[in-house]
């Protein structure tokens, strides 16, 4: 499930939990989706934070599930797109994993604020998957294409120091980064909206350079990958 608390100074809290690992299953993902839109709809709400319970973000996508069903059938895309329309400020606060639908979730805040130890990875090629909730979109703009690529295909975990010179992570710390991303959202909260509005403005002219903002995978990025990690297939190439 995820757990919606109204704090205090105009903010709300999501808490995702589904022991160990917070996976994202069908149930997490409403209870995001029904967080979130209590959290836009209250206008008294001015910002808001996403973490995981236990100490831990999210290491993406319930496996056990995956299991069941051979499929992911979670439209966490379609709670990445609510985000990003969303006019109020959403913080990640990254304990110790975010991975796969993780990352994606926390990719689509507008900022995200990591623990010293923490990590973070794209693992679905272990899967035999693509990242499918915009993560495909959204990591090359943080970090260009070469790199997006690197994690993509290799699926390998890093840790929050390379992510934040890669500019995946806004910020780490050493101590609790739920308290550190309440005490930043209460902070930019208190920002005019036309403050908020150039720096997103800002975030938006950075990006252009790779295109339209949303989208799903294009064939071409499939069929890209698809002869990168079949083995056999990139003979011709
Ligand atoms: C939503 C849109 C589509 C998204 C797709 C994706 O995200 S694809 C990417 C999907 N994500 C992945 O592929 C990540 C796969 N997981 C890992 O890489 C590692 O388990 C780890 C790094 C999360 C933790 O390593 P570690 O050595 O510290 O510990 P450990 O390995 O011993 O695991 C501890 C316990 O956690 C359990 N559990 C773990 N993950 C999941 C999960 N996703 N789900 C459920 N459960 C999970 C694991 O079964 C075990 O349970 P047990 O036996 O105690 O009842």
């Amino acid at each position: 499930m995820a757990e919606f608390t109204r704090l205090q100074n105009c903010l709300a809290l999501i808490r995702l939990r589904n022991p160990p690992v917070n996976a994202i299953s069908t149930t997490v993902a409403r209870g995001i989706k029904e967080s979130l839109q209590k959290a836009i709809t209250d206008d008294t709400v001015k910002a808001i934070v996403i973490c995981g319970a236990d100490g831990i973000f999210c290491a993406g996508a319930d496996i056990r599930e995956f299991k069941v069903h051979k499929t992911f059938d979670i439209q966490l895309g379609d709670i990445v797109d609510e985000i990003q329309r969303n006019k109020k400020p959403v913080v990640a606060a990254i304990q110790k994993l975010a991975l796969g639908g993780g990352l994606e979730l926390a990719l689509g805040c507008h900022y995200r604020i990591a623990h010293a130890e923490a990590q973070v990875g794209f693992p679905e090629v272990t899967l035999g998957i693509l990242p499918g909730a915009r993560g495909t979109q959204l990591l090359p703009r943080l970090v260009g294409v070469p790199a997006a690529l690197d994690l993509i295909i290799s699926g390998r975990h890093i840790s929050a120091n390379e992510a934040l010179k890669l500019g995946i992570i806004d910020k780490i710390v050493n101590s609790d980064p739920i308290e550190e991303s309440i005490k930043f959202a209460q902070r930019i909260s208190g920002q005019s909206s036309q403050e908020l509005q150039m720096t997103s403005d800002m975030v938006a002219d950075k990006s252009s350079a790779l295109g339209p903002p949303k989208g799903y995978t294009s064939k071409a990025t499939i069929e890209f990958f698809f002869y990168l990690t079949v083995p056999g297939l990139c003979c011709g190439m």
